[in-house]
């Protein structure tokens, strides 16, 4: 609904705001001007004159100063920029319990603070009282601020849409975020990368965005339910509200590959924050175990499971990812602190240590890794000789190595072995040719790593962000907690596991994490309800409730044979071609199928993309993918081939088929020859 009568005076609110902002642009312009001859000066200064060492320092330190002073300035200055394009976003007027006065909450992206009198002109959307704007309607509301929480009434509420400094439209609103707003937003074509939600944040998903007091927080949401995007825009608050000891260094992202990393990169600049650092878990295991031969990837270990997947190797996988591994792990690392440790009387040069001591010294420091612990022995049990002077380096190397040759491993990969034959299952270790070490074994390595000789933690990272939670096993948990010690917020879907046979169920990830708070997010934001009713078939969760937008039904096209389906697919990509659509996504099971699928069709447009594991960007336009690596993306069409009975029939693609088809917001279409995937139950032609 729109209000002519009160239009007017918006109109002139946002003039007056905008004029502010443009004299406030006009005055950081002028600083920043001043600030850079300041540096040319200081430069110039110290380059022509003969200073002293003290004096060099001196101007070297008040150059610098100069220079993050400059920064700070040209850092408000695209902040100032962005509010000058779209200033406020929602308003609220907001009656304090016990006062009369009533206080007109503008929110925008950033906040603005005119300079004379404090006014506040604009409230960031992460202040506290922002929070009104995404948790009530009219009546009764509170919010929660750093000493406690304020009750009030909510007199009025607003949402506009400004671009470049002109209203397009405002909406007067008694409900939560309203619908129309959040449908608007939806039925946009999709951008080259994800995009911020900041306008229309809903109350369960603010709640998450908001939580600053727990260790761990679980995110177990259905597929477009939102979850990356609250797990930014929390990292975003969390920089906000906790401004004086987090800074965008002390959080890194684990990501499941580059593409995903370069799909996200903007929200977090898009809030004014400075980009967050992201790894790759397997890079945190190659850190750890560098010098340990050749290791199976990840998505090595997918293709190798849809390629052929012998039982043995399922198995294998299974049984690592069971928390019964992670026991029986825990056994023998006990069994082996108490058993492996044999020690003799040492007599080495003028040192005498006798077992007893050697043995007390060993068991008071019980809580560092053995190869650690058994130098400290070393050097604390054999630092004096018979006479009691300090001994010699050469003979304290001495006595070191001749400590830790009582322990019976000296290197972790035989210690590790030894493990499989400890619990009588030696078959469960075992190499892939070219002696690659398989995935599933490169976790529970790191783990008896930090028993045995320790793991490099990263006592920087205040939080950590775990995205695709469900595609990491209990142990990687473990090992994630021991290497991170920081708050964490983890996320993902159960129903999208690229690896079933190693996935962790949210109770399984609360044995872990006991303290965690779990979250689920039941709303899908991202698809069409044809689309997301469709995706029930390959998963149905009647928790799951759809967002209420609608388009065309998916269609499932049935070809006489490979090159017909070749042939109709090239005509679907040639109508998106003629669409209004940025993106579309070709998404097969496996890598193998994307690039015989690039091959028939590249000639379409010069413009399709073949993304693998190795590629480092997502792009818009045509995208040929494998569903493994599809995951955390999204699409405005996709295009599903060869769903035939023979690539969909296990469990394994199952999951692969829902993750697929899940990533389209507004059409989706599959195709096959031959057989129909027996998971689906009807053939639309
Ligand atoms: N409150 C919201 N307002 C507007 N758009 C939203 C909102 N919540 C989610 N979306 C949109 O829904 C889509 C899905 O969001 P996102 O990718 O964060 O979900 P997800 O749960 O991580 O998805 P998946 O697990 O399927 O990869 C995105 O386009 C996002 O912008």
């Amino acid at each position: 609904m729109v209000f002519n009568k009160t239009e007017e005076e918006e109109r002139q609110y946002l003039g007056v705001v905008l004029s502010k902002l443009r004299k406030k642009l006009f005055d950081l312009e002028d600083r920043i001007s001043s600030s850079h001859s300041d540096v040319l000066e200081a430069k110039k200064f110290i380059w022509e004159n003969k200073l002293d060492q003290a004096e060099q320092a001196f101007n070297r330190e008040h150059v610098s100063l100069k220079i993050d002073f400059g920064e700070k300035e040209m850092a408000q200055r695209s902040k100032v920029q962005k509010l000058l394009n779209s200033p406020y976003f929602g308003r609220v007027d907001f009656v304090e319990k016990g006062q009369t006065e009533i206080e007109n909450i503008y929110i925008g992206i950033h906040s603005f603070v005119e300079e004379n009198n404090l006014n506040h002109l604009i409230y960031d959307w992460r202040a506290p009282v922002s929070s009104v704007f995404y948790d009530f309607g009219m009546g009764k509301a509170d919010y929660s601020t750093p000493v406690g929480k304020v009750e009030g009434e909510v007199h009025l509420k607003r949402q506009y849409s400004i671009k470049a400094g002109v209203m397009e439209y405002m909406v007067e609103s008694s409900l939560n975020i309203n619908d129309d707003i959040l449908l608007k937003e939806l039925s946009g074509t999709s951008d080259e990368k994800m995009k911020n939600i900041v306008t229309s944040i809903q109350k369960e998903q603010n709640a998450v965005i908001r939580n600053e007091t727990s260790k761990e927080v679980i995110i177990q949401g259905v597929a477009g339910s939102g979850k990356t995007s609250v797990a930014l825009h929390r990292i975003a608050f969390l920089l906000y509200r906790f401004k004086d000891t987090l800074t965008s260094k002390n959080i890194l992202i684990i990501s499941p590959n580059k593409v995903f990393s370069n799909y996200i990169s903007n929200v977090l600049p898009e809030l004014g924050e400075e980009n967050i650092r992201e790894v790759h878990i397997e890079e945190l295991a190659h850190k750890q175990l560098s010098g340990m031969g050749k290791i199976q990837s990840f998505h090595q270990q997918i293709t190798d499971l849809m390629d052929a997947g012998d039982q043995d190797f399922i198995d294998r996988i299974k049984y690592k990812a069971s928390i019964d591994f992670l026991h029986e792990l825990d056994g023998f690392i006990n069994y082996m602190d108490a058993e492996y440790f044999s020690p003799e009387d040492v007599t080495i040069d003028s040192v005498f240590i006798s077992k007893e001591d050697l043995v007390r010294t060993y068991h008071t420091y019980e809580r560092m890794p053995i190869q650690q612990r058994l130098e400290k022995v070393a050097s604390i049990a054999g630092n004096r000789d018979r006479k009691g002077r300090k001994v010699s380096p050469a003979t304290s190397r001495k006595i070191k190595s001749a400590i830790k040759s009582m322990f019976k491993y000296q290197d972790l990969l035989s210690l590790y072995k030894d493990f499989y034959h400890y619990i009588g299952k030696p078959h469960l270790f075992k190499y892939k040719s070219g002696k690659i070490m398989e995935y599933a074994d490169v976790f529970p390595l790191m783990y008896l790593k930090s028993y045995f000789n320790g793991l490099e933690s990263y006592d920087y990272v205040k939080h950590l962000l775990v995205d695709e939670m469900q595609d990491y096993t209990p142990m990687q948990y473990v090992v994630l907690s021991k290497l991170f010690r920081s708050k964490k917020t983890i996320l993902g879907d159960r129903n999208q596991s690229v690896n079933p046979y190693s996935s962790t169920s949210i109770a399984e990830m609360k044995k872990v994490f006991p303290t965690a708070e779990t979250v689920e997010l039941l709303k899908s934001y991202r698809s069409t309800i044809e689309i997301t009713n469709f995706a029930q078939q390959l998963n149905d969760n009647n928790k799951l409730i759809p967002i209420e937008r609608h388009g065309e039904e998916p269609q499932i096209l049935n070809c006489k044979s490979r090159t017909s389906e070749f042939e109709e697919i090239r005509k679907l990509m040639i109508d998106f071609l003629q669409s209004d659509h940025n993106s579309l996504g070709i998404i097969c099971k496996t890598q193998t199928q994307a690039s015989e699928m690039y091959q028939a069709v590249n000639r379409v447009s010069q413009d399709i993309v073949l993304l693998s594991f190795d590629s480092e960007e997502f792009h818009e336009g045509i995208i040929i993918t494998s569903a493994p690596m599809s995951k955390g993306l999204e699409f405005d069409q996709v295009i599903v081939p060869f769903v035939d009975a023979a690539s969909y029939h296990t469990d394994l693609d199952k999951s692969l088929l829902y993750i697929a088809c899940t990533r389209a917001m507004h059409k989706l279409n599959l195709t096959y020859a031959d057989t129909l995937t027996p998971f689906f139950k009807n053939t639309q032609k």
